[in-house]
């Protein structure tokens, strides 16, 4: 098969679907490789690094995607990117099509395989290609979340860790997921005060028995979070319902019950977010303010670490990239369940329920 890679385009996303390690290993089952010029650069990998492993430098993204039969890529096509994408033409990547009607529309008019990252799915519920992305996310929304308490951006002028003599800041972390986790682990870590919040009993009981006595579990609903938001400096958003919107856990007239300065760090903004008042931001251009409540809402978080995030990315992705290249997508969904579960548009047909749900189409397939 020949696969590409193309730069990624997204605001300051410096991540590459692909490392010259995976590179190496397509090659060494007899597939062609196309790498754009310069994509890897961001995270540290260079054109000669991929050529040395086998890969053949295009300049263009339009060489990349006309040449290709698989795109592997990191973020979402951009709008410049839709008219490149093929009939037929696998696009392996992040997609969140329910926060994005009109990239849903435009892979439907595409005809192209569309298998998100998101939503592979292995026996056991969990999201193998997500996961890597999250925990980088939810151990970075408490870097970007000290941050701006910082008084000069317009945070309270809290210090999560706190000093002798000075109660340590307070963190709301709602989703005790893979971001909500680690999110939790880090602002621990910083010795502020962290609550957590899920609907899921058996998550609670995990994060009770493996974090200090300072990380504080309670069950998700709005009675409590209306009592939390009132208290906490730091906000975590990092709930998530599977392929689709995420739900609005915090509405706009709660802002008013939170306290000026406070900051929230909504990770699940790639899935619509789930404060009301979320709207997607970029690394250029990260925060923005409503009744004084700071909001950070980046939707490619791990772009600003893209070594770390490539390598992990790529570590987890890498196996059913193999996968497709060797079988087709069609043999390789039907022999591997988890793999299956990433279809979300096949050649014109939205086959992941969510996706119609969250715009209220009509369901198209069976
Ligand atoms: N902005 C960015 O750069 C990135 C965003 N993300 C996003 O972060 C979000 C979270 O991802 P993960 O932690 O991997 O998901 P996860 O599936 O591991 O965790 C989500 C948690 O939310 C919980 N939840 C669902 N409804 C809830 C409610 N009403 N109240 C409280 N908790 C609730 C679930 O029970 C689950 O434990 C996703 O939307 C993901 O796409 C992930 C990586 C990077
Ligand atoms: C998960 C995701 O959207 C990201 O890593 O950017
Ligand atoms: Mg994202």
């Amino acid at each position: 098969m020949i696969v590409g890679i193309p730069k990624e385009i997204k605001n300051n996303e410096s991540r590459v679907g692909m490392t010259p390690a995976g590179v190496f290993e397509l090659v060494k089952n007899n597939h062609t490789v196309y790498v754009q010029s310069g994509a890897g650069e961001g995270s540290g990998f260079f054109n000669q690094d991929y050529q040395q492993v086998g890969a053949s430098i295009l300049e263009t993204i339009d060489e990349v995607y006309a040449a290709s039969d698989m795109i592997v890529k990191v973020k979402e096509p951009i709008e410049t990117e839709y008219r490149l994408i093929k009939e037929g033409q696998i696009v392996f990547t992040y997609f969140h099509f329910a926060s994005s009607e009109r990239l849903t529309k435009a892979m439907v008019d595409s005809k192209s395989v569309c298998i998100a990252y998101e939503t592979v799915e292995d026996a056991e519920g969990t999201l193998p290609l997500l996961t890597p992305m999250s925990e980088v996310a939810g151990r970075m929304a408490i870097q970007q979340g000290a941050k701006y308490l910082e008084k000069p951006v317009k945070g309270r002028g809290v210090l999560l860790g706190g000093v002798p003599g000075v109660a340590p800041g307070r963190v709301l972390v709602l989703g005790a997921g893979t971001v909500g986790i680690q999110a939790a682990k880090m602002a621990a870590g910083l010795g502020a005060h962290v609550t957590i919040l899920d609907v899921n009993m058996k998550r609670l009981r995990y994060v009770n028995d493996v974090m200090p006595s300072h990380v504080v579990t309670e069950f998700s609903n709005e009675f409590n979070i209306r009592k939390h938001i009132k208290t906490h400096d730091l906000i975590v958003g990092g709930v998530l319902l599977k392929g689709a919107k995420a739900p609005n856990l915090i509405t706009r007239d709660m802002l008013k019950e939170m306290r000026p300065g406070t900051v929230i760090v909504d990770v699940a903004v790639d899935q619509g977010g789930c404060i009301e008042t979320t709207k997607a931001t970029t690394h250029e251009d990260p925060v923005y303010i409503i009744d004084d409540i700071v909001h950070y809402c980046v939707a490619n978080m791990p772009g600003a670490v893209p070594y770390t995030s490539t390598v992990a990315l790529t570590n987890v992705t890498l196996p059913y990239v193999l996968k497709l290249a060797n079988m087709g997508w069609q043999s390789a969904c039907n022999l591997d369940k988890a793999l299956s579960k990433g279809l979300n548009i096949v050649e014109g047909e939205i086959v992941y329920k969510e996706i119609t749900e969250a715009f209220n189409w009509e369901p198209v397939f069976a």
